[in-house]
């Protein structure tokens, strides 16, 4: 399975809609690639929050029609990164686009721990309450968002939903690169999955991005990694290792979910 990670640079000086059209043109020029991956909130930047508002859109916008027409044309299955959704009740949310390859929505996924604390997206989208896992030919991918990365509880629920490759975009920041980093390497490992994580090249609202997305194998290693500028990454990956992996070192097995539970 040939997957390409599109680590697009998200900078203010770029106005939205021409960084949506050069998005779509480097997901038709994925058009040999199984599943491509487009960033975390790539439209405005992640943490450009006062912009929020301005470009949220509804499901079905002009992100959602871009894309759904790109993946058609690259004939590709394609995670489309998140955007801004405004919904019917005017609350904003941190949600991600799955697309078939023939243009159709196969999966949405609305991010649950939003980041901030006190500020920026914690207090200005809603969370979403839904893990989501999407069938693609050759593995399941079940769907997390940047922060949600600190959360392995949700990774488990994932897993146990049946994910064998989790697809991760972020936007996150250069300060934090080697949690970046780490995090993706220890949900591949302790989940024996392969993790796909997308984040953002450039600088938006004084925050410079790490970049360096990263494509972790069940194993834990480092399949692939970008460096910090704009960049396309692709590597080609053989899904079965997840069934190896977990047949030869069935750590999954010895799990006691009685004791997660409160007594
Ligand atoms: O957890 C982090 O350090 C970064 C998270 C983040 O930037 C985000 O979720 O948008």
């Amino acid at each position: 399975m040939r997957a390409s990670l599109i680590q697009i640079a998200v900078d203010e000086d770029e106005p939205v809609e021409a960084r949506r059209q050069r998005a779509a043109a480097l997901v038709r020029e994925q058009s040999g690639s199984d599943l491509v991956v487009l960033p975390e909130l790539w439209t405005t930047g992640a943490f450009a929050f006062e912009r929020f508002a301005e470009h949220a859109e509804p499901l079905k916008g002009p992100t959602y029609e871009t894309m759904a027409d790109a993946a058609r044309t690259a004939g590709v299955w394609l995670h489309a990164g998140s955007l801004p959704e405004r919904d019917e009740q005017g609350t904003l949310y941190n949600t991600s686009l799955v697309f078939s390859p023939s243009g159709d929505l196969a999966a949405a996924y609305r991010k649950i721990h939003r980041f901030g604390f006190d500020k920026g997206e914690a207090v200005l989208m809603g969370a979403g309450d839904t893990p989501v896992t999407v069938a693609l030919p050759d593995t399941t991918v079940g769907l997390a968002t940047c922060y949600d990365l600190r959360f392995p509880e949700l990774f488990r629920a994932l897993v146990d939903a049946g994910a064998e490759t989790f697809v991760v975009p972020a936007g996150w920041p250069e300060r934090r690169r080697a949690h970046w980093t780490l995090l993706a390497r220890a949900r591949a490992v302790e989940n024996q999955t392969f993790v796909l994580a997308c984040g953002t090249a450039g600088t938006h609202a004084g925050v410079p991005q790490a970049g360096h997305s990263i494509v972790v194998d069940p194993w834990g290693e480092v399949v692939a990694e970008a460096a910090a500028d704009e960049e396309i990454l692709t590597v080609d990956i053989d899904p079965g290792r997840v069934a190896v992996t977990r047949e030869q070192f069935p750590v999954l097995k010895d799990r006691v979910p009685s004791l997660h539970r409160p007594a």
